[in-house]
């Protein structure tokens, strides 16, 4: 009996993959769902995107079941339609797992309700919340007298990370290679302090022991493990912290110079906190996806799945996106 079979009687684990903007989510994703299906799992994703265009999708092997959940964040306005996903996921396709990796904006706590709720009409069960952080990130962030704790944008970031870390029962401190040693032992100090109960591992590309994916999926998660005892009611916020960050999708309408469109992501703004995309180049044949995420930059070939136009995804607060319309325009 293959291990599908087994499952169809028992119940289907949700992992939750957390973590703000850049930090791994989907590096991560692609190592597990290789590994179940490795194992001779049916995994399924419900992938959630902040823009229009699901380009980590593109990332993923075409086999895999996949919701879609774009434009807006599972943890807040489409926080009904996310219970409604996985339902059909289950009703269609009888997976084995689901990977849900959220917005780099979402706070993951709210999806345990959602969760639980669906859990009393099919067989899913939460076992897990995986949060990724990006160490070097976090270090710059927690510097003392740099300035960067300081200003209204950063104390609502600061915010949504320590939700994000205090909702996991699994961090990975991920992208040590960008960061010293010093540096990852402060940041695990902090993470610490903001969960104490979690395991905290720390990672290069999201790189982890199998042993840690099995366990995931083993475990279960309860409203008190997902540090919703921890919440103090001064603490409570009615509005989400990510309310000011905004997404720009731009429909790039032909190809640009690709030392000239790099030259364009390195000079972004401080505001911009993420950007990704698909383009093509007047130097190459070959189409690109890029990825922008503090201050890094990666650009991979890609045959599209679909019919997929260049696009670009920015994420910020405040940005002045006529500008960045105006700078990209000069790439051309
Ligand atoms: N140097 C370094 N780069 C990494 C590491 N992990 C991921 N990256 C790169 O960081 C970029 C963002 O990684 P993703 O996996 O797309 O991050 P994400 O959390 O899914 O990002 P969002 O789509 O914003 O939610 C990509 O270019 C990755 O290749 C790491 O450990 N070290």
């Amino acid at each position: 009996m293959s291990v599908h079979e087994q499952n169809n009687n028992t119940t289907i684990p949700v992992v939750i993959l957390s973590g703000f903007l850049g930090t791994g989510k989907t590096t991560l994703l692609k190592q597990w769902l290789q590994w179940s299906m490795e194992q001779g799992l049916k995994p399924a994703v419900v992938m959630n995107e902040a823009g229009e265009v699901n380009l980590d999708g593109q990332l993923l092997p075409a086999d895999v079941a996949m919701k879609e959940m774009l434009n807006g964040c599972i943890c807040c306005s489409m926080r009904g339609d996310f219970g409604l996903k996985l339902y059909e996921l289950v009703q269609e396709e009888q997976p084995d797992i689901i990977y849900v990796e959220c917005t780099g904006i979402a706070e993951p706590m709210e999806l345990v309700d959602s969760i639980t709720e669906i859990s009393l009409y099919t067989n899913v069960v939460l076992t897990s919340i995986v949060t990724l952080a990006d160490a070097k990130h976090l270090a710059d962030l927690f510097i003392p007298d740099s300035g960067a704790e300081r200003g209204t944008s950063n104390r609502k970031m600061m915010h949504l990370l320590k939700e994000q870390v205090r909702a996991a029962q699994l961090i990975l401190l991920n992208k040590a290679d960008l960061a010293t040693v010093e540096q990852l032992e402060a940041v695990k100090l902090r993470l610490r302090e903001w969960n104490a109960g979690a395991r905290i591992e720390v990672t290069s590309h999201a790189k982890v022991e199998p042993e840690l994916w099995r366990s995931c999926m083993d475990a279960k998660v309860s409203h008190t493990a997902a540090g919703k005892s921890n919440s103090s009611a001064g603490e409570h916020h009615h509005h989400h912290t990510h309310d000011a960050v905004t997404v720009w999708t731009y429909t790039m309408p032909r190809a640009v110079d690709s030392e000239r469109f790099e030259q364009w992501l390195m000079s972004l703004p401080a505001n911009v906190y993420r950007a990704k995309g698909i383009v093509s180049f007047t130097d190459t044949t070959k189409r690109y996806m890029f990825q922008f995420a503090y201050r890094a930059t990666e650009f991979v070939p890609i045959t599209p799945q679909g019919d997929v136009k260049d696009v670009i995804v920015v994420i910020g607060e405040q940005m002045d996106t006529a500008a960045l319309e105006q700078s990209l325009q000069a790439c051309e």
